[in-house]
């Protein structure tokens, strides 16, 4: 019996296995992940598609947020952390010698599980990158304050109160703060890890939508512990149990029809 039924209104289905280069934002070729002797992903191979939502699930400890901050290359951080095989964007390896780091985080982005707004003004958060990377022009900064906070459905909350400290906000709109903060410097992809797994109802609900809008622009990657959340807000779901990546497909045949024993288990919430 399959307990979480898939309510999103999903792309339509792809052939994950065949993606077209020109529907593919990232590719990931045989990567195996070790923190010192401890192997934590074996072998994954994955297409994530353009402009869509692609979620990792699987039990705690079975690797979702290691392979997500594979995609960044956040795990360089992780002294222990060794990682072989290849992520491509755009048909460059960025774990090739030649790869500016920096570059490659403002292309791709993160928000972490909880809202993590720096101690500046609502305004000065959305600038942040911009201004790291020189631009202090203020109709500029502006109109990027504007935008990013209109992507991230807190426009209209936010817009008298732009010079207030951003600790002021609930935890919910510090994390679309936090959403508007990656936007703002425009990356292809944004990385999710958990991102209501802090907040109330509402707040994730309000998150939730955002995702589905996030996605027109935006490559959206998101791991959560939550199945429902993953049916309602990917189109394409990766299974992941023990390091290793189980069963990948369309949300819809994912939580519907699994091909894999241990898929079935885990989303009739026999184990995990
Ligand atoms: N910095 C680290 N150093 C050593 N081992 C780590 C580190 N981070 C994660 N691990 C180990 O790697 C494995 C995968 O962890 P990861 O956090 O990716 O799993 P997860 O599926 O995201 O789990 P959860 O849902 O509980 O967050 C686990 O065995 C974990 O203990």
């Amino acid at each position: 019996m399959i307990s979480v039924t898939p309510t999103n209104t999903q792309a339509g289905s792809l052939d994950l296995a065949n993606l077209s280069a020109a529907d593919t934002a990232l590719e990931i070729q045989n990567l195996n992940l070790h923190y010192g002797e401890a192997q934590a992903l074996y072998d994954i191979s994955m297409k994530i598609p353009k402009n869509r939502v692609t979620a990792f699930i699987g039990p705690s400890g079975c690797g979702k947020s290691t392979l997500l901050r594979c995609i960044n290359r956040m795990n360089d951080l992780v002294e222990i952390c060794k990682v072989s095989g290849e992520i491509r964007l755009h048909e460059q390896n960025i774990y090739a010698k030649n790869v500016d780091v920096a570059a490659l985080r403002r292309q791709v982005g993160m928000v972490f599980q909880r809202p993590n707004p720096f101690p500046k003004s609502i305004y000065e958060n959305v600038v942040y990158g911009m201004r790291l990377q020189g631009v202090n022009d203020r109709r500029r900064l502006d109109e990027v304050v504007e935008r990013s906070l209109k992507g991230a459905a807190l426009w209209d909350e936010v817009k008298d109160r732009l010079n207030e400290s951003a600790f002021g906000l609930s935890g919910g709109q510090q994390q679309r703060l936090v959403i508007a903060r990656a936007i703002a410097i425009e990356p292809e992809v944004l990385l999710l890890d958990e991102p209501t797994s802090a907040l109330d109802p509402i707040s994730t609900l309000t998150i939730e939508e955002l995702i589905t809008e996030l996605k027109e622009q935006f490559t959206v990657v998101i791991v959560t512990h939550n199945m429902q959340q993953a049916a309602r807000v990917s189109d394409q779901t990766a299974f992941m149990y023990m390091g290793k990546l189980i069963e990948y497909a369309d949300t819809n045949t994912l939580f519907t029809t699994p091909q894999k024993k241990q898929t079935e288990d885990y989303i009739t919430g026999r184990y995990g």
